[in-house]
């Protein structure tokens, strides 16, 4: 069966979601150092010729297969300080603070008001990201802080949709280590990674940050093993910690008996839990990282080319599937139009054999040989478009809201 999509392009994209505080900024910052790196590794050994066996495989390698720095993008429209130089910001389009003002919004309703308006424009984003991945490697795309913002608003959708039917894409999730000690944090956090996973359905790696404070050693063994994370639950700590002090008053001593109830219920609930997600963790990869050291960044990036390669065997023949349906869909309503056209044609000429014929002129006159029926005015819908960048459309971005902290003089990507 002949393919419907072109080639997949050599580049990756990789959203890197977290809670909030989890380190995406960081880890972000970290695989762009990584990257710049390899990449200035690979020049200068292909420059003076290959002392060992590493610099050779890099000297040898084609321009395909060479390492590139990544191509970063920052979704986040509140971050002030970013450990890396993005190459799309979207804080040169949307200013969050006058999305704020102007629409008498908190921080978040501020936030993803700006993720909204930026997502407008998203189509000329995307255009540049469609010409970059042919020659680069990876584009990560740093998403904002508050989690929710961009897994569950209609923007993230967007954003994460047109980028999975433009190029191999996995999601990295990132988890603050230190902070998921307790089963009950550790388990909140699968669970949102889980759902996430079952929502995008995209390849999924678990990245466990700041292991250079607390090893990731328990979580991985609870996910492998369900007695070692019973054992933790059965030692009382489901929830962190407990705010009763040597002394406690006779309302903490309540609350602390209060508690007691709770987490015999937490508990169960955890275990029950802990057994739904097991099929779950089956489907994962997991990788341990420190985005302040770097340590197991390379790890990360052995993953992403697994859920590269998990994107091209199980996803994109899904959206093949999609799209030759849907091909086949326009191509049987353009048949059925040309011949309800037909049959208009010859009821005309029955009928109007009487008349002057002007409104069956009408008729053929919208009617192109090749079956295509034009739209009145269409072409002066689609607007001026630059041949340069896809998706652009100059009517339509006059038509985008003005107000709010617009920029329509951004500049993508960022001069360097
Ligand atoms: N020790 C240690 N600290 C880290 C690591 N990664 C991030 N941090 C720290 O964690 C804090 C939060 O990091 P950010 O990168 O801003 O996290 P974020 O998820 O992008 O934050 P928001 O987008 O604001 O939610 C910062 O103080 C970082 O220095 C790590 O690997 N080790």
């Amino acid at each position: 069966m002949a393919a419907v999509l072109p080639p997949p392009p050599r580049a990756t994209s990789v959203l890197v979601i977290g809670m909030a505080g989890s380190g995406k900024s960081t880890f972000a910052a970290a695989l762009a150092r990584t990257r710049q790196r390899d990449a200035l590794d690979a020049a200068q050994s292909s420059a003076q010729g290959s002392a060992d066996a590493a610099a050779a495989a890099a000297a040898a390698a084609t321009p395909d297969t060479r390492p590139t720095p990544a191509y970063l993008v920052n979704l986040d429209p509140a971050v002030t300080t970013l450990g890396y130089e993005p190459n799309v910001d979207i804080r040169d389009t949307v200013d969050y603070r006058r999305v704020m003002e102007e629409y008498n919004l908190g921080p978040n309703g501020g936030i993803l008001t700006a993720l909204n308006l930026f997502t407008t424009k998203f189509d000329q984003v995307l255009g540049i990201l469609e010409k970059r991945a042919t020659d680069c490697q990876e584009i990560i795309l740093d998403t904002p802080g508050q989690i929710e913002i961009f897994t569950w608003s209609a923007s993230g959708s967007i954003i994460t949709d047109a980028l999975a039917s433009a190029m191999p894409t996995c999601v990295a999730y990132v988890i603050d280590t230190p902070r998921t000690t307790a089963p009950a944090t550790f388990m909140s956090n699968m669970l949102y990674a889980c759902s996430i996973m079952y929502k995008t359905r995209l390849p999924f790696i678990l990245v466990f940050n700041k292991t250079d404070v607390q090893s990731s050693d328990f979580a991985l063994e609870w996910m492998k093993d369900f007695e070692a994370f019973q054992a933790a639950l059965a030692g009382g700590n489901a929830t962190e910690p407990s705010d009763v002090g040597a002394h406690p008053s006779v309302a903490a001593a309540t609350r602390a008996a209060q508690r007691g109830e709770d987490q015999g219920y937490i508990n169960s609930l955890m275990n029950s839990m802990a057994l739904v997600l097991d099929e779950f963790y089956n489907n994962l990869r997991a990788v341990s990282v420190s985005s302040t050291t770097g340590d197991g960044i390379p790890a990360f990036f052995s993953a992403v080319q697994e859920a590269r390669q998990e994107y091209l065997e199980d996803y994109r023949p899904e959206l093949e599937r999609v799209k030759r349906e849907r091909d086949e869909k326009r191509e049987r309503k353009k048949g059925e139009e040309v011949a309800r056209l037909m049959r208009d044609m010859a009821m005309g000429e029955q009928a109007g054999a009487k008349e002057d014929g002007a409104e069956e002129e009408k008729i053929i006159d919208r009617y192109e040989g090749d079956g295509e029926i034009i739209e009145p005015d269409a072409d002066e819908e689609m607007g001026t478009r630059d041949p340069d960048v896809p998706g652009t459309n100059q009517r339509n971005t006059h038509a985008l809201p003005r107000s709010s902290g617009w920029d329509d003089g951004a500049q993508w990507p960022r001069p360097a």
